[in-house]
């Protein structure tokens, strides 16, 4: 079985993208989602954030307190590898179990941050979905309500695209959804057929 990796920058339309894959029948790990669920329900995690943050760490009912959390390690880098290291281990753990009971030809594994985090290695293919920053910020303001500024700021966290074009395989181009939908059908037929 292949592993693609699906990513792209903020707004670029890898969830709609990775929708369009799973329509065909794909199955999809969400690992932003995966790694919130994770550390919800990991004890391992739980402690490990303990250590690193303190008790404030944790709220009330047990939950991370991701507020606390994304104010100490955003502002520290070092704290943020650091809770990386703790997170990571468990959510590639997840991720091979979810692997394994799969049945179809590839999987697919969407990640915003995919090179950022280093996860080019365990997949065999990589799409990279683009579009142009302005179209990207216009998107992601009218879905989110957030201003351009807002979305600056979530942008400077992530490389930009062409650093990001000379690692992948393949590049959606996610201007028009019915190209969209096109590029996507040929690429399935591609992965079925290797
Ligand atoms: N080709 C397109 N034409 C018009 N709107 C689009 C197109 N592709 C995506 N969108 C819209 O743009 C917004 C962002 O798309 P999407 O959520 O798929 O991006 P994303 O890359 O997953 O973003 P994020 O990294 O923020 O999660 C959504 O509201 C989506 O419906």
């Amino acid at each position: 079985m292949y592993i693609v990796g699906l990513t792209g920058g903020i707004g670029s339309g890898k969830s709609t993208v990775a929708k369009m894959f799973r329509a065909l029948g794909v199955p999809i790990y969400i690992s932003d989602e995966e790694a919130k669920k994770l550390m919800d329900s990991s004890e391992e995690i739980k402690q490990q954030l303990v250590k690193l943050l303190g008790e404030k760490a944790l709220t009330p009912k047990n939950i991370p307190n991701r507020p606390f959390i994304a104010q100490k390690v955003f502002s520290d880098k070092n704290l943020l590898e650091r809770l990386n290291k703790i997170v990571h281990p468990v959510v590639e753990k997840h991720f091979s179990i979810w692997v394994e009971k799969q049945k179809t030809a590839y999987v697919i594994y969407e990640s915003a941050i995919l090179f950022e985090n280093n996860a080019q290695n365990k997949c065999n293919y990589i799409i990279l979905v683009t579009a142009p920053a302005e179209t990207r910020i216009k998107r992601v303001m009218e879905r989110d309500g957030v201003t351009k500024a807002q979305v600056e700021e979530r942008m400077k966290n992530q490389w930009d695209d062409k650093q990001k074009q000379k690692l992948a395989d393949f590049i959606i181009e996610n201007i028009n959804l019915k190209q969209t939908q096109l590029q996507v059908e040929k690429l399935h037929g591609n992965f079925l057929a290797l």
